[in-house]
């Protein structure tokens, strides 16, 4: 079995972060653990408060895993402060890193701030260069890059200056695109584009977060960067599809449908 390490925040309601990384490393069958870099209080309505834990913390728990442990892949996920970011830079520099997912989590859905607006510069200039793949929404690529995205084209282009700053390969997510569902891969030489019909679900709490840990345990399986995702496009996409209908607002997608109704791959 191989073993998938997830670099990330708690979400109390276990739709996103951690808690959605660790089931989707479960039902695609790898061993998951995790690093976790801030508690938040969030429920199916919004996210209300979070506490970052210390950033020696944070150091420490990656260090202990890397010298007792084989890690095949790694996701990193929310980490809102300078410190955090550059304490989790310097300790993942100390090993040989398997391929690294990076999805530079800035806003919740609901409009919270899970990256400090300062926390910016340090996230793309430590985390992206050791990126094997970063996976931003279009609301976080606009944001880097400082310009509008409202088409594929724009999406193409995005990944392409994206890509300037040093992942090995970028897949811009087109979820928040009115239409389809459509995502964006370049590898530096090549556009892949991967298409799926929009689904009428409200709970999709957490698909960003499911995407990129899916990414990464087939990354950890070995499969090769455009399988991965192609896969995990297919495993979002029945996670939303079965939507999980829990609490008052957005609720989580369903990761028990893709365990037990396993497609072959
Ligand atoms: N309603 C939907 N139907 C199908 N796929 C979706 C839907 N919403 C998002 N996706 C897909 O879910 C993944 C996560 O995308 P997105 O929602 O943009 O990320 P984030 O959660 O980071 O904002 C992408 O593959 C995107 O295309
Ligand atoms: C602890 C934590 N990490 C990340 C997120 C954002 O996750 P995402 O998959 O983008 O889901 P939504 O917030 O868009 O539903 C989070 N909410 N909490």
């Amino acid at each position: 079995m191989k073993h998938c390490l997830t670099i990330a925040g708690s979400d109390s309601c276990g739709g996103a972060g951690i808690q959605a990384d660790l089931k989707a490393f479960s039902a695609l069958e790898t061993y998951g653990m995790s690093v976790i870099t801030a508690i938040t209080a969030q429920n199916t309505q919004g996210v209300f408060a979070t506490q970052n834990i210390d950033p020696e913390i944070v150091s420490k728990q990656i260090e202990v895993l890397f010298d007792d442990i084989k890690i095949d892949a790694i996701k990193i996920g929310m980490v809102s402060t300078i410190d955090i970011i550059e304490a989790i830079s310097k300790s993942l520099k100390k090993f040989s890193l398997p391929k690294l997912v990076v999805d530079p989590v800035m806003i919740s859905k609901s409009g919270f701030d899970l990256l400090k607006k300062e926390s910016k510069d340090a996230l793309v200039k430590e985390l992206f260069p050791i990126a094997y793949i970063i996976t931003p929404n279009l609301l976080e690529a606009q944001d880097i890059l400082g310009y509008e995205i409202k088409t594929v084209e724009d999406m193409k282009k995005a990944a392409k200056d994206l890509h300037k700053l040093g992942p090995e390969n970028v897949l811009v997510k087109g979820g928040h695109l009115e239409g389809d569902a459509i995502d964006v891969l370049y590898d530096g030489e090549n556009y892949h584009i991967f298409e799926e019909k929009r689904i009428d679900c409200i709970h999709t709490h957490g698909t960003g977060c499911t995407l990129s840990s899916a990414i990464a345990a087939h990354l950890a399986k070995g499969f090769d960067l455009v399988d991965a995702v192609k896969y995990s496009k297919d495993y979002i996409s029945t996670a939303i599809a079965h939507g999980i209908s829990i609490g008052k607002g957005v609720g989580p997608t369903n990761h028990f449908y893709n365990l037990y109704n396993k497609k072959e791959e």
